[in-house]
């Protein structure tokens, strides 16, 4: 019911950003920060970020995919995802700082609403969602991979993954935290937290933040042939398992929603947090030039 409501909210947001879909064929529908490749008759989309230049999680983009995403939800004949970034590279630079940096706390909570329920969206997904991972993904961008039943990283050592909130200053909500627990373990998780560790992949793949490396040409043809091995699992059974292993850790969000809010709001309004952010973005821009 709750989903519901937010997503009726984001429905409304989306029109009020004034998008028009581009529908090509019925096969194709894109906005402007996702594409979706969407193939009716084999039941499989393939939704691309592309949200120039690091497929920053802004406001604006998660609306966008939230829209798309639930489409593919109330259209049964879909039954399958691949997530993937439509900028080889960068899969996605998790959330974007500018969304969290020098705004006011009504910008923040809606902010935080739309990370949660791109989160509980795509955790709780009746569909089978695997991730082609293609490029960097940092903090918000692993989360959005954590969510997907199935991990494909490319292996360019290039490219890193994990949640390294503690490194700018800020921290990774509880329920970042327990997707990690859930996939990595304990100690790693504790252990990577607190450094704020990104991997490689083939560290990726010791720890089990993702499920297989393989070469940067073959992330699309491998999760294809991964789709095509969990679409002949009877839906009914795949489902309900995952959500048998899902439903308590949502829940515990969404019992916990408006406090989760709260709380966000209120530790990234603190000067001291404020300035964090201030330093790392001045990191990032050092780093160019
Ligand atoms: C007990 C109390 C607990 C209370 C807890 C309550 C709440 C919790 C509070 C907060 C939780 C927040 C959780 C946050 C999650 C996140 O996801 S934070 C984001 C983390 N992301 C990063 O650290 C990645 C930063 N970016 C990079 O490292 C690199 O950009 C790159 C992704 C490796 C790509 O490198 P490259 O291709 O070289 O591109 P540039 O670095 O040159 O970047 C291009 C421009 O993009 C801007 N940018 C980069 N990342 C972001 C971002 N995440 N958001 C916004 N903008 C970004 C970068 O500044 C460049 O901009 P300009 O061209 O200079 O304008």
């Amino acid at each position: 019911m709750a989903l519901a409501a937010a997503g009726r909210v984001l429905l409304q947001a989306g029109s009020r950003l004034g998008r028009r879909e581009v529908v090509d064929g019925a096969r194709r529908f894109a906005n402007k920060r996702v594409e979706v490749e969407a193939d009716e008759a084999a039941g499989i989309a393939v939704m691309k970020l592309k949200n120039p230049p690091v497929n920053s999680l802004s406001l604006e983009f998660l609306t966008e995919f939230l829209i798309s995403l639930e489409k593919l939800e109330n259209n049964k004949n879909f039954r399958g995802v691949i997530l993937t970034s439509e900028r080889p590279g960068v899969f996605s630079a998790g959330l974007d700082l500018m969304e969290m940096y020098g705004r006011n706390p009504a910008h923040y909570a809606e902010y935080w609403r739309a990370v949660q329920e791109l989160w509980l969206r795509l955790y709780l997904s009746n569909m089978i969602l695997v991730c082609a991972i293609n490029g960097t993904s940092p903090a918000g961008g692993c989360l959005m991979a954590l969510t997907c039943d199935h991990r494909i990283m490319a292996d360019n050592p290039k490219y890193t993954i994990g949640l390294n909130e503690s490194q700018l200053g800020i921290v990774a909500p509880f329920w970042f935290k327990d997707n990690f627990v859930n996939t990595v373990g304990y100690r790693t998780a504790e252990h990577a937290l607190q450094l704020g560790l990104l991997f490689p992949p083939a560290e990726a793949l010791k720890l089990g933040i993702v499920d297989e490396v393989v070469p940067e040409d073959q992330v699309h043809s491998k999760a294809q042939s991964v789709m095509a091995q969990w679409m002949a699992i009877p839906d009914h059974s795949r489902q309900l398992t995952k959500n048998m292993m899902r439903k308590a850790m949502a829940d515990n969000l969404i019992k916990q929603r408006e406090a989760d809010i709260q709380n966000f709001v209120s530790f990234i309004s603190r000067d001291s947090i404020q300035k964090s952010l201030h330093t790392y973005l001045e990191k990032l821009k050092q780093k160019k030039g």
